[in-house]
């Protein structure tokens, strides 16, 4: 006879984070420039479950790139990650990986998926090495047992900000595990919520480093917090200068019709900052000028959507703004265009839009193929639009449906969902079913934030607008 399994010691939670799309200042954001960048809809989510305390492994559990490791919790280097000078406290603030931890990792994240061409390996070692690093600095020996799933809607190596979701949802679930968050919950007083959101976020940016070398950390503070944000590093090294970055929310951001477009050709975003980088390095004179110049790109967009109204102003100066903005857009795109961060993919999907003469576009992300975003001028007719949209298809590339704006990091404690009118009628996340949801609709409909109306559940940390 089989034995009855035990009762899981903590509730099953999930929690979810967005992507993002930037909408100026990519790469010079690596270099101290200005950034804006919003939250999208489409998003990551991370189920939690704990198992019986007969059980004393971690497994991760990747299904959309198909990694699932298994690893001993005992046997991992909690040895060297909790040394007196190594180890790190959950409200520490890391901002640099320590190479000896990161090459005590490396043997057990190179553990996974050894079946995959070289490749494919290389996507599932850096999210191993990503999630052990997260684990080894926040958890203990002594952690329950533990299975971590995630699903994503959000295409990998396209530009959109999934690697950033997905160290969100790992920080957020780590953190939580160990008690070292408050909330979410609606009456938090907001410099509370964004606390917890800075944690969340400081996390969340080592394991960005992990996975990208040296990121600017927008991705990590947009998927976090949520919303639009101006983002801006700050240089260290000068005396008593701050590494903190500088974040303002953005609750002007205009809601206008953006397209976004896939090319289908994915790329590393670590690989795309290099390049630049050895393009700085060999050519500063010219570089740093191109840098210069998309940081006041930016500027100038701030200043555009401090001192207009979008959404109430009168035609003629609404059309006057968009047009203004459509130029930075462009700018902003041959910027990055002389930087080598482009793709003939994406200039095809420029060209379709520039001869169509309906818009203008730049990449978004790292560029090298991934995404790119269309700002429409107002007096598009639908039709247009439409036959555009039937080109893109014709070509191979791919649309996406996405809201900017959208919330940061999110909690289903537990993860159950409960019918608006009848609390009775919950129902249990199960993990087999998530594992198995099909594609971005499935995960959607499944446990989507805000897919379906009568659910509820879902709680957010939200930004303090300043
Ligand atoms: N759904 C996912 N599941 C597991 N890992 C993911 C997922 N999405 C992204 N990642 C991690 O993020 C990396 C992609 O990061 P990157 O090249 O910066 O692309 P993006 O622009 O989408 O963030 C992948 O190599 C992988 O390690
Ligand atoms: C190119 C960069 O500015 C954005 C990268 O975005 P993504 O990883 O392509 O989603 C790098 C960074 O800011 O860290």
């Amino acid at each position: 006879m089989r034995r009855k399994q035990s009762l899981p010691m903590a509730p099953t939670f999930m929690v979810s984070a967005p992507g993002k799309v930037i909408v100026f200042g990519e790469h010079a954001a690596v270099y101290g420039k200005p950034a804006i960048a919003a939250a999208i809809s489409l998003r990551s989510y991370l189920l939690v479950n704990t198992l019986s305390k007969s059980c004393h492994t971690v497994t991760l559990n990747m299904r959309d790139i198909g990694l699932a490791h298994t690893w001993d919790i005992a046997a991992l280097p909690w040895t060297v990650f909790n040394q007196p000078e190594k180890k790190k406290s959950f409200h520490s603030h890391v901002t640099s990986l320590d190479d000896d931890l990161l090459d005590t990792i490396i043997p057990y994240a190179e553990e996974v998926s050894k079946h995959l061409p070289q490749q494919d390996r290389k996507i599932h070692i850096s999210s191993a090495k990503a999630f052990l690093y997260l684990f080894l600095s926040l958890s203990s020996p002594h952690s329950p047992a533990v299975i971590y799933t995630l699903r994503s809607t959000i295409p990998v190596r396209a530009g959109l900000g999934s690697s950033a979701s997905v160290c969100v949802c790992l920080s957020a679930a780590l953190l939580l595990q160990i008690r070292a968050l408050a909330g979410p919950h609606p009456d938090q007083p907001p410099e509370e919520a964004e606390l917890q959101i800075e944690r969340i976020n400081r996390w969340a940016y080592v394991g960005e480093m992990c996975i990208q070398g040296n990121p600017s950390g927008v991705d990590n503070t947009v998927s976090a917090g949520g919303k639009a944000v101006l983002y801006q590093r700050q240089r260290q090294g000068a005396a008593g200068s701050s590494s903190t970055p500088l974040v303002t929310p953005l609750p002007r951001f205009p809601k206008l019709p953006l397209l976004l477009v896939n090319t289908r050709q994915g790329r590393s975003s670590l690989t795309q900052v290099e390049n630049v980088s050895v393009l700085r390095r060999n050519h500063p004179k010219v570089v740093e000028p191109i840098l210069e110049g998309i940081g006041e790109v930016c500027n100038s967009a701030l200043e555009l959507i401090s001192s207009t109204d979008f959404d109430g102003g009168d035609n003629g100066s609404m059309s006057a703004a968009v047009e203004h903005l459509g130029t930075l857009i462009r700018i902003n795109h041959g910027f990055l265009v002389s930087l080598g961060v482009s793709h003939p993919r994406l200039e095809r999907i420029r060209e379709l839009v520039d001869y169509a003469g309906i818009g203008w576009t730049k990449l978004t992300g790292a560029g090298g193929g991934g995404c790119a975003i269309t700002l429409f001028r107002p007096d598009v007719e639908e039709e247009t639009i439409r036959e555009l949209e039937q080109k893109f298809e014709a070509e191979g590339f791919e649309k996406y449906e996405t809201v900017l704006g959208a919330d940061g990091v999110g909690v289903l404690w537990p993860a159950v969902f409960r019918n608006e009118d009848d609390d009775r009628a919950a129902e249990e996340v199960d993990r087999e079913m998530f594992e198995k949801a099909e594609g971005p609709q499935g995960i959607d409909r499944l446990v989507g934030v805000g897919a379906q109306e009568n659910r509820k559940g879902w709680k957010f940390w939200t930004r303090m607008a300043v």
